[in-house]
């Protein structure tokens, strides 16, 4: 199969050789070919460039994309798409007048989501999930982190992280997943919370690993959650079991966690919302890459993640949904490049990196994926047709998203 698009008003994110990840200054930047032509075949970008070349080429399909705009699609690299139910009612208490925390302490909040999702089977929760995720696919994100974590015994959290398992086999966007049996305290361990962490480490990780369920492994660092000695014990458990990290950190409260996942190689520490000047000074350098999640600021009226401060001195960010029931429950990511550039003040270059190639790198993924680049996966947004690519986050809330190709399938 073999798809050739044409007359594209300007072919964004296009990089011979695309680095893992784009930082500071150089998220300015987004290479583009203007009047362009892009050949796909099977799964894989083969070749692109003027249209002046594309004479002689021929192709099974070919799209006229004049006027529009192609770009490589969104990379979202923290969600939690697979739970069940949902929680409306909590979203009232909030604008009631009752703080996400109070809610938490009511044992609403995860324990909440936990307690529908063990009641829900793995059929259902399959059936709930995938509607998510279809409606992501369309809204073009082609690449998703899917984390666990509303389990919280070893049954609930290994039926979540085979549905994810599942999800990666039958669809075309890409998974990866990540076990979070440390998202919460459950009920039953109230007053014992290493006994938790011992039952994450000897009982869930060795079965996660026999069944091959999870490529990384998180835990919710944050007052009243999991504190840094908890943290590491689970960032070493993860290692001995070949996971690196993620780190959920600084959501509320900003207390070494940073410091903590970068000394330990973590893959990513994501939410930021709190960050102070360490924080920043210990993330330069490092490979573990920061992630922003705005949607989480905008539903919960907290703090954004101070994205100007960052790429200003120096770091790389990336963008992505954490699509969730309590804190996000949306998961797309034109909303969230939107909100970056008109909350964060990011530039539409900066968000584009951060939302591509730097979210493909905190997933683990950015060899294949994130950009334009011959022998990457097929991955790619055509736009409607919009004036420029700076429409994109300018007209939020509007779809701006024609078709959509996932794994060198049109989806829709
Ligand atoms: N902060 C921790 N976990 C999720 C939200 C959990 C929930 O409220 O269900 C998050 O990333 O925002
Ligand atoms: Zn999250």
């Amino acid at each position: 199969m073999s798809i050739l698009i044409t007359n594209i008003k300007s072919l964004l994110q296009v990089r011979e050789n695309c680095p893992s990840f784009i930082s500071g200054n150089d998220m300015k930047t987004l290479p583009t070919i203007e009047n362009a032509y892009l050949l796909i075949e099977n799964d894989t970008i083969v070749n692109y460039g003027p249209m002046e070349d594309a004479s002689s080429i021929e192709a099974e399909t070919t799209i006229d994309a004049t006027g529009k705009f192609v770009l490589p699609t969104w990379c979202d690299s923290h969600t939690h798409i697979v739970y069940a139910g949902n929680r409306e009612l909590e979203f009232v208490d909030r604008i009631n007048g009752l703080t996400y925390e109070e809610i938490a302490n009511r044992g609403g909040g995860i324990l909440n989501s936990a307690k529908t999702l063990q009641n829900t089977s793995e059929e259902e929760l399959y059936n709930q999930s995938i509607a998510r995720v279809k409606t992501v696919m369309k809204l073009g994100t082609g690449a998703l982190e899917i984390k666990s974590g509303y389990g919280l015994t070893p049954e609930a959290e290994l039926k979540m992280l085979r549905v994810i398992k599942r999800i990666k086999k039958e669809f075309p966007v890409k998974v990866r997943a990540t076990f979070l049996g440390a998202h919460a305290l459950p009920q039953h361990y109230k007053n014992n919370k290493q006994g938790y962490l011992d039952e994450i480490i000897n009982v869930m990780l060795p079965l996660i690993e026999k069944e091959q369920l999870a490529d990384y492994i998180d835990i919710f660092c944050e007052k009243g959650y999991f504190d840094l000695d908890d943290t590491k014990q689970i960032i070493e458990a993860g290692k001995k079991h070949h996971m690196a990290s993620k780190i959920h950190v600084n959501q509320f409260n900003a207390f070494g966690g940073v410091a903590l996942a970068v000394e330990n190689n973590a893959l990513s520490v994501d939410h930021l919302e709190e960050m102070n000047d360490e924080d920043i000074e210990v993330l330069k350098g490092s490979n573990t890459m920061p992630v922003a999640l705005p949607s989480c600021s905008y539903f919960l009226s907290i703090p954004y993640t101070p994205a100007r401060k960052m790429i200003d001195a120096g770091l790389p960010l990336a963008l992505a949904t954490d699509y969730n029931p309590g804190s996000t429950p949306s998961g797309n990511m034109n909303f969230v490049v939107s909100t970056a550039c008109i909350k964060m003040k990011m530039t539409p270059e900066e968000a584009i990196n951060a939302a591509t190639i730097n979210g493909a790198y905190a997933m683990g993924i950015d060899k294949q994926y994130g950009s334009i680049t011959r022998g990457k996966k097929a991955n790619v947004i055509i736009t409607k047709q919009i004036p420029s690519y700076y429409y994109l986050p300018y007209s939020f809330g509007e779809n701006n998203i024609e078709t959509v190709i996932i794994n060198g399938q049109i989806i829709a």
